[in-house]
């Protein structure tokens, strides 16, 4: 793909997304390709010097070892410039700054983003300006509806990239690869083989820091609501004719329309909870309501679990569980498809307990199949057995993938204005149920694998 966006303004470049996430990627991408030229401009509203800031890059480029031609031009003229992104004056000191068509990579929090849009309408703006916009988009149905509007009056829907580093993974195209390029998956990909999906994505960290943002959002909002129901659109999308940004979005859009709570209950279907103090991988971990910055009044689950349905033909009683949480003593980022068990065993065999199961690893991605199959000692007794399969880590990181579709205009793997109000809708009732506590908040001690009672998933 031809490069669309010359200058890449990251606003907000003091903060952690951009030293740990983007930066790095940016380097990773460069390095990949030498024959891209690309301006980066940095603000925020710290006092930085261009210095300071050419050291804040050079320092992430350097977790990944970036280098090349690419990387020396960018390092040479990268400046800064300090601003307050919610005043429209700012906004145009920055856009002056641009050589070239630019992408404006809002890295800031949510509330902040909105008020830089409103800023934004009262300038003029560059042909062909880009907006990248971080997750959450908007903090419910109806300011995600409102920020929709406000960025339609700046630029085009395909101007607009509601970045999910989730779908910048290689694991989209690997699990469209796997349904799509085989015969075997699509066949039986239904409700009437499939008896259950589960998507775990357990994490070892904990809260990082990052209180001012995570007390506010919860795992449900920093994971379930964006990134988990993403992967659950690509599971259960229709087959796309190609993957071209219009086929993936429509289909993506069409199950996540039909998605609904399992049984319309908040309470049966979701569960909640927040670790105490423990030990993870070794390390001392205070206990969540006594992290720095957190409020415990405000009760901030730290591992949530849903459970949905998709109201088509396809998938109709199927239930979906999607479940995140920190401070877990195994890190485990799965998708688990359990089959139906077979309609009729042979009497005789004996030994088949567990039905066959699909699990695919996320990052770095690899597949099993869990099978039954026939033992090596006695014939007629049935074991399991594991094939198994890597996919290899992919070219660039999550975020590498994220930029270069934005640095190329092809917004496939971004989110559609749509489809992020649909994620809101979907889980609007759990956060109601939440808030008017209906569901209690279980405890869980960090480094353990959640509470007790909860069932395993997968
Ligand atoms: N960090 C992560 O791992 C991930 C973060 N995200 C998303 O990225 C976004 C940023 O998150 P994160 O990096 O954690 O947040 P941080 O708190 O680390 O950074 C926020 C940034 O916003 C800047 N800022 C705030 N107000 C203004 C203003 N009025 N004018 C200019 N700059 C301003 C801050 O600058 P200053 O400090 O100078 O005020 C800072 O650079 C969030 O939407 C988050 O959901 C998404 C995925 C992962
Ligand atoms: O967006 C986020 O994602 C990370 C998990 O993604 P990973 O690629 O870093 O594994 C999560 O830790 C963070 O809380 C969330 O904001």
């Amino acid at each position: 793909m031809t490069q669309t966006v010359g200058t890449l303004v990251i606003l907000g470049g003091s903060s952690d997304l951009a030293s740990r996430l983007l930066l790095p990627a940016l380097g990773q991408l460069l390095t990949n390709h030498p024959e891209r030229r690309l301006q980066l401009v940095g603000s925020g509203s710290e006092e930085w010097t261009d210095a300071h800031w050419r050291s804040v890059v050079r320092s992430s480029f350097k977790t990944v070892s970036a280098s090349g031609p690419a990387i020396e031009a960018l390092l040479e003229d990268t400046r800064y410039l300090t601003a307050d992104v919610t005043k429209p004056d700012d906004l145009e000191r920055i856009l002056d700054a641009c050589d070239a068509t630019p992408a404006l990579y809002f890295a800031l929090p949510p509330a902040v983003t909105a008020l830089a849009c409103t800023a934004l309408a009262k300038i003029e703006l560059p042909e062909g300006i880009t907006l990248a916009l971080e997750k959450p988009f908007g903090t419910d149905r109806r300011t995600a509806i409102a920020l929709n509007k406000q960025l339609a009056k700046l630029v085009p829907e395909d101007q607009v990239h509601r970045v999910d580093h989730f779908l910048g993974r290689s694991t989209v195209y690997n699990m469209l690869g796997l349904r799509f390029a085989n015969r075997i998956f699509e066949p039986v990909w239904s409700a009437e083989h499939i008896e259950r999906v589960d998507v775990i994505y357990d994490e070892t960290l904990g809260l990082e820091g990052r209180a001012r943002y995570y007390d506010k959002a919860g795992a449900l909002v920093d994971m379930i609501q964006s990134h988990l129901l993403q992967v659950l659109a690509v599971l259960a999308m229709e087959p796309p004719s190609t993957l071209d940004a219009q086929d993936l979005r429509d289909g993506k859009g069409a199950v996540l329309r039909a998605t609904r709570l399992w049984q319309d209950s908040p309470t049966e279907s979701s569960r909640r909870a927040r670790y105490t103090g423990g030990t993870v991988e070794g390390e001392k971990v205070p206990a969540y309501a006594k992290e720095p910055g957190v409020d415990p009044d405000r009760e901030t689950e730290t591992l949530a679990e849903v459970t949905f349905q998709i109201d088509t033909w396809r998938w109709a009683g199927v239930p979906f569980t999607l479940r995140s949480g920190k401070a877990l003593g195994e890190r485990r980022r799965e998708v688990v498809v359990t089959f139906k068990p077979a309609q009729h065993v042979p009497t005789g065999l004996t030994g088949t307990k567990e039905p066959t199961k699909l699990r695919m690893m996320l990052a770095p991605d690899e597949m099993q199949l869990e099978l039954n199959v026939n033992g090596p000692g006695d014939p007629l007794q049935i074991e399991r057995a594991s094939m198994s399969v890597e996919f290899g880590p992919g070219q660039l990181l999550a975020y590498g993938e994220v930029l270069e579709g934005i640095l190329d205009g092809d917004p496939s793997l971004s989110v559609r204005g749509d489809t992020a109000v649909e994620c809101w809708r979907i889980v609007a009732p759990v956060i109601s149920a939440w808030t008017k506590d209906e569901v209690a908040l279980d405890t869980y001690r960090a480094g353990s694998r959640g509470p007790s009672e909860w069932r395993p998933l997968g």
